[in-house]
């Protein structure tokens, strides 16, 4: 694609076609380059509701960190361009659409589909991570699936450079936050970690770790990493997920050893 820097790129340059879905603060089109033919995913931003929600400075360092991230399990940005009302993210288009609808859909995935996706994030989180990028929301909306059911990390609306402390207020579901970020504590790269292990968990039963049906309930399982096994959990399985379910965040499995972990080697052998 001929999004070099500098192409000043305008609505006119695009088909749109059918609504994707909803991204986070804006609606998501399929989109052709009219020049190339290349087919896209055309995200609106309206102005005035990023102003309104004082996200615009997330915005801008997203657009910043995405510019330089390149690997195949991290959706692409080929660039970005402006109007007057909306701001427009030109993204890679993700054929397999929403991985949340396909957990939803089945319920749970096998051991197999979970041990790929699980060994395919690590290996972007450690890509991030070399890149002093901590994302700080993995969860299922943020995933995406490729042609070939690849799994694809597609929301960095909450990434920063690590080390930090989070500013603003927590939002949505707190299911996927570490015990540091609950207790609103200094954090780092360790809450990807963490989140690849409520992942694994949600993958394989269907519902994450600490849910419960109040924020304060869930706040209180998480601290005291209060998991509970459903009968029939492979003792492999459990011995990854509690190995990335550590309340401090150093005695979490470095990311590189997921996809040498048991679990994964046992069912990724073909
Ligand atoms: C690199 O992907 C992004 C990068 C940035 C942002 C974003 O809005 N950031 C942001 C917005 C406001 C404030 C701060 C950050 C969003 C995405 N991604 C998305 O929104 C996913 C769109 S849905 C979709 N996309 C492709 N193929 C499909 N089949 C589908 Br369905």
């Amino acid at each position: 694609e001929a999004a070099k820097a500098g192409t000043r790129w305008t609505l006119q340059d695009f088909e749109i076609g059918k609504p994707l879905g909803r991204g986070k603060f804006g609606k998501v089109y399929l989109a052709r380059e009219r020049r190339t033919k290349y087919i896209v995913a055309l995200k609106v931003l309206s102005k005035s509701q990023l102003l309104k929600s004082g996200v615009e400075h997330q915005l801008r360092r997203e657009i910043e960190i995405q510019a330089h991230l390149r690997h195949r399990h991290i959706l692409r940005m080929y660039g970005y361009f402006y109007d007057n009302k909306n701001i427009y993210l030109i993204l890679e288009y993700s054929p397999g659409g929403e991985l949340y609808k396909k957990l939803t859909a089945r319920g749970q995935f096998s051991e197999r589909t979970s041990a790929r996706f699980i060994s395919d994030l690590s290996t972007a989180m450690r890509y991030c991570h070399s890149k002093h990028v901590i994302h700080r929301d993995i969860k299922p909306e943020n995933l995406l699936l490729g042609a070939k059911n690849d799994v694809k990390i597609a929301d960095f609306g909450w990434s920063v450079h690590a080390p930090t402390s989070r500013r603003n207020t927590l939002c949505g579901t707190l299911d996927y936050l570490p015990p540091e970020m609950v207790e609103g504590r200094e954090h780092d790269e360790q809450v990807d970690t963490w989140a690849l292990g409520v992942l694994l968990y949600e993958f394989l039963v269907g519902s994450p770790p600490f849910e419960t049906d109040s924020h304060s309930a869930t706040y209180r399982r998480i601290q005291r990493v209060d998991i509970r096994w459903p009968a029939g959990m492979p003792d492999d399985a459990k011995d990854l997920i509690s190995k990335l379910l550590k309340k401090d965040p150093r005695q979490r499995l470095p990311l590189e050893c997921i996809p040498k972990h048991p679990f994964v080697l046992r069912c990724l052998r073909d």
